[in-house]
């Protein structure tokens, strides 16, 4: 089956995580997620995270830092997520191509619904915010 390779930001600020909630319609549309996107030929998953963070949300971030690779399959495809930590280096976030943004605190990601695959996420950045370190 299909691999699709995704760039995906832990977009973090004053204690927050930047969720974006997915358009109708789209692959899994209406749940939340990190925000960014599938990676184009010849591009380095840190390039596509870059162009997509510009493109979805109108910001550029500093270094992403590598956090955790989760393949999973869907029924229709199969996605490679690569997350990298991020933090904004300029622009203030605008839903340019998602339905809404928000800044969540790590224990309130349980209130959102997520792909099946971000379970692992959630899971962890939930459990460093608990005081532990992975
Ligand atoms: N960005 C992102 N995608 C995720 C997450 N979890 C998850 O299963 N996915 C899936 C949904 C999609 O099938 C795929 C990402 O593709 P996308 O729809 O965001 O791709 P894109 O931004 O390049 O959009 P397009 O050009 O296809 O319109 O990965 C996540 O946390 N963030
Ligand atoms: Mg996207």
């Amino acid at each position: 089956m299909k691999l699709v390779e995704v760039a995906a930001g832990l977009i973090y600020e004053d204690g927050r995580y930047l969720i974006a909630k997915r358009k109708a319609g789209v692959h899994l549309g209406g749940l939340w997620e990190f925000p960014g996107g599938k990676r184009e030929e010849g591009e380095t998953l840190e390039d596509c995270l870059r162009r997509e963070l510009l493109e979805e949300l109108d910001i550029r971030i500093d270094i992403p830092i590598p956090f955790r690779i989760i393949r999973h399959d869907y029924p229709e495809k199969t996605v490679e997520l690569h997350f990298f930590r991020c933090a904004i280096e300029t622009g203030r976030p605008s839903p340019v191509d998602c339905a809404e943004l928000r800044w969540v605190l790590p224990s309130e990601l349980s209130e959102y619904e997520f792909p099946p695959a971000d379970r692992p996420i959630i899971d962890a950045l939930q459990y460093q915010t608990a005081g532990q370190r992975l």
